[in-house]
């Protein structure tokens, strides 16, 4: 059994196989997590609902402590500054220590720091020449202390790791990790059944000398741990709740991407974006550790996760930049140095020629130095950065294309494409414009959306649905972000969040299709990593518009042939309005009356344009058109029946057609999309088939149907004594009490509009304020595999043209 840790509840996961689980995650809190003693109380709660004893927690210096940290480096001759910024730093770091723990515990931190703080001053009379990297490495050293006693006072034992003690590199081999002795190293400092709270950014050489692992490099900290701990799971807690499209603090509109390819993250890192340290990626490739990076200021929203994702993910683009480059120009660079800048340097370009290399400024002294020592002669400049970076995003016209179409008129110095394919790269000799990045990321991700589909029933309606779709993709530029992505019926589902392949979704879902059960399916669905999820809900079922409630909840887009959601109960029919106007989910139903005719388009349209609708009658249903319009006495009515039932222009047990509750269901959907607020109930319906044929089998029935011969062919008779003939119709007026709404059986004169049909069609009628004597009809075919399909596939067009201009500003809690 997972342990427990005293005085709290570690959430125990619903699987049981997790309670059992002996592995070790890491989570990694950067400093923006831990920038004041609230921040770090919430970091807290998030170690205690996510964490169990044994995992490592690897943490940054506290807010900007390295930045003040630099500072100091920098001002060591200004004795003045110095002293100001030395008390600022001593202040902020003790007023935490204060703040978070009681005295005892706060005393013992205090003289620390104190020490410290004077080895810092003592040092700085020899300008930090031997110790620049001791004294940056007292913001981790601090933090970790910190965190660890907060946590021994109000949660659980808690065991702060010097990284130094552990992260050996190899100075002989360019500083590379030394892998057995750390793993060694780790396995003896860290204690069993406590939490280990390990610094970040921070290591040594074998002499012993402190090193860093460059900025933001407790994000590489965090995936060395957990490579030398065999780790399943590394969380990057940070002030934003995933990775953008571009950074969310200037650029307003970027979009989460919810996975991240390996190699574009790893090219995010390499350009410097600060969201993932360059060499976050480089320990997680030999065995399968989960990253993903999260807000630890809104821990239950779904992140980033990073891993090997399929096209789906690959085609994601986003936008970085970087004013912190500079440029060594030299024509006197040879291969040997060449090949010692790339390893120890991480250039961010190097010019084919081998003239000009591109470096961040965090290197710039000891590259330089480097280059001096041998004798090589070069020039430099500040330069910046705006770059396109996606999976081979070099290989992509299009996008390239309009990188360079948003930088016409810039003053650009250079234009190229990385060496390894996953970004555009443009150098400018001035800091870059939170205008251009706009400008930029506008133009790169104009229409990148990810819109997941799920299509459930896959009868006659919904096969033909997935038929005309590969043809409805590859045609139509609206659907240019639609993946299918989720097959159900109603006992099993194909979900493959790398998409499906549209051409053979048939055979796959017979293939690799589950069991699931309706819990399974939301608990899927609430993990979704799409910028919106759509359903097609092509089944007859109750139990599953059941559902609606939730897939709206979750901000999911239902589009509806099923009409059993539309025509609920008002209070369950009006909650799911409100939830879907709360969420913003969109719920089309367009084909729940009249297949593809465009009914409820023209009441929503009428009423939107401010018309009111005063009546609403009709023929619904295409099999009680067919038979009454053939129904001429040649032949008896049950005999027509079983040539309807041959036809296939009836349900399977024909008495679901002339029980008049589909037209009924039907009459209800459109009285309230008219506005008006009705239960079924409230619609009089007058059921076809008698009490005596009720209560039968199908078989049974269809053996007795010939009872019902008698009753029709005296309507007929009578029909035809006015000159008349039978119609099964739909009619809802506004009255001045409120409504009148019936379906049944008419005698209507021979030329009427609904006497006229073509068997099987369907038409409606509307009587508004502006069509008032002369009234809207809309007439066609009501049923079908191709209408009704094809209705659907509108609705979808509809859908996501209209979810193609909803933009939404990023509002992420930490860092608004
Ligand atoms: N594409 C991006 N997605 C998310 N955040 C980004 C992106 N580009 C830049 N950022 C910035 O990275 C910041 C997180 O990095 P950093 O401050 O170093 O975090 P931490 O302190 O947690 O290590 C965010 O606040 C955001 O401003
Ligand atoms: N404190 C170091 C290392 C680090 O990774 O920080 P953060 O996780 O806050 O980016 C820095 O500021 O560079």
């Amino acid at each position: 059994m997972q342990q427990q840790v005293q005085n709290i509840e570690f959430n125990a996961s619903l699987n049981p196989l997790k309670q059992v689980e002996v592995t070790t995650n890491v989570h990694k809190f950067g400093g923006s997590s831990l920038a004041n003693a609230a921040c770090i109380l919430r970091v807290v709660e998030i170690i205690k609902d996510n964490a169990k004893l044994n995992d490592f927690i690897v943490v940054s210096a506290n807010g900007k402590t390295t930045d003040q940290l630099f500072e100091l480096l920098e001002s060591a001759d200004n004795d003045q500054l110095f002293a100001t910024q030395l008390k600022q730093l001593k202040d902020d770091q003790a007023a935490l220590i204060n703040e978070l723990l009681d005295n005892n515990q706060a005393a013992q931190l205090l003289q620390q720091l104190t020490a410290d703080i004077e080895f810092i001053n003592t040092e700085s009379a020899n300008s930090f020449k031997q110790s620049r990297n001791d004294v940056l490495a007292f913001g981790e050293l601090w933090s970790a202390k910190l965190l660890a006693a907060v946590l021994s006072q109000n949660v659980c034992k808690a065991n702060a790791i010097d990284a130094r003690k552990v992260l050996i590199l190899d100075s002989g081999n360019n500083f590379q990790l030394n892998e057995q002795l750390s793993k060694t190293n780790i396995t003896a400092e860290k204690l069993a059944n406590q939490l280990n709270i390990f610094t970040g950014f921070i290591a040594s050489d074998e002499q012993g000398n402190t090193q860093t692992l460059g900025r933001n490099g407790s994000d590489y900290s965090a995936t060395i741990a957990a490579h030398l701990l065999n780790a399943q799971n590394v969380t990057l807690w940070t002030d934003v709740n995933g990775v953008y499209s571009a950074d969310p603090r200037i650029v307003n509109t970027a979009r989460k991407l919810f996975r991240l390819e390996n190699s574009v993250a790893k090219e995010l890192g390499r350009l410097g974006n600060p969201v993932l340290h360059a060499n976050t990626l480089n320990p997680l490739t030999t065995h399968n550790i989960h990253l993903n990076v999260a807000s630890s200021f809104a821990p239950q929203d779904s992140g980033t996760e990073i891993g090997a994702f399929g096209e789906i993910a690959k085609s994601e683009i986003s936008v970085t930049h970087n004013n912190e480059l500079i440029k060594i120009d030299s024509t006197e660079f040879d291969v040997k140095t060449l090949e010692q800048i790339n390893t120890r340097f991480q250039p961010i370009y190097q010019c084919q020629n081998n003239t000009c290399i591109v470096i961040s400024q965090q290197f710039a002294d000891l590259a330089l130095h480097y280059l001096q020592a041998q004798n090589i002669t070069f020039s430099t400049l500040k330069v910046s950065l705006i770059a396109v970076v996606g999976y081979q995003v070099a290989n992509r016209g299009e996008i390239k294309a309009r990188f360079k179409r948003a930088l016409k008129h810039t003053d650009i110095a250079q234009f190229v494409g990385s060496s390894n394919g996953h970004s555009l790269l443009a150098f400018f000799e001035h800091e870059s414009s939170v205008e251009l990045i706009n400008k930029v990321h506008s133009q790169v991700t104009k229409d990148s959306r990810n819109i997941g589909l799920v299509i459930a029933g896959l009868g006659n309606i919904g096969k033909r649905f997935l038929e005309m779709l590969p043809q409805q993709l590859n045609r139509l530029p609206a659907l240019e972000n639609v993946h299918l992505v989720g097959l159900a019926t109603s006992k099993k589902a194909l979900i493959n969040t790398d998409g499906i392949e549209v051409n053979q979704a048939l055979e796959l879902f017979q293939q690799d299709s589950l069991a699931y059960d309706n819990q399974l399916l939301l608990e899927w669905l609430s993990q979704h990593p799409y910028d919106e999820l759509v359903l097609v809900d092509i089944t007859p079922s109750e139990q599953f518009s059941n559902l609606y409630q939730a897939f709206f909840e979750q901000g999911i887009h239902v589009i509806s042939a099923n009409k059993c959601a539309g025509s609920s109960s008002t209070k369950a029919y009006n909650q799911l309005l409100n939830t879907q106007q709360l969420t913003g989910s969109q719920w089309l139903v367009n084909t729940t009356v009249g297949a593809g005719l465009p009914v409820n388009y023209a009441i929503n349209d009428l009423l939107n344009s401010g018309d009111e609708i005063n009546e609403v009658a009709g023929i619904f249903s295409g099999t009680l058109s067919w038979l009454f319009s053939n129904f001429d006495g040649s032949l008896a009515f049950s005999q027509l029946l079983q040539n309807a039932l041959e036809q296939g222009f009836t349900e399977p047990d024909p008495r679901d057609d002339l029980s008049g509750l589909d037209v009924q269901r039907k009459l209800l959907i459109l009285a309230r999309l008219a506005g008006f607020e009705l239960e079924l109930t409230d619609i009089e319906c007058q059921n076809l088939v008698p009490n005596s044929l009720i209560g039968l089998s199908t078989d049974e029935f269809l053996a007795q149907a010939n009872l019902l011969d008698e009753y029709f062919a005296d309507k007929l008779h009578e029909a035809k004594q006015q000159n008349g003939c039978l119609r099964y119709v739909a009619r809802f007026s506004k009255t001045d009490s409120g409504y009148k709404a019936k379906v049944g059986l008419e005698i209507l004169a021979n030329d009427h509009a609904f006497a006229n049909l073509t068997p099987c069609d369907n038409i409606f009628l509307l009587t508004t304020n502006w069509y008032q004597d002369n009234p809207l009809i809309i007439q066609g075919p009501g049923a079908g595999r191709d209408v009704t399909a094809g209705g659907l596939h509108s609705d979808l067009v509809n859908l996501c043209r209209e979810l193609a201009v909803k933009t939404k500003e990023v509002e992420i809690k930490g860092i608004n």
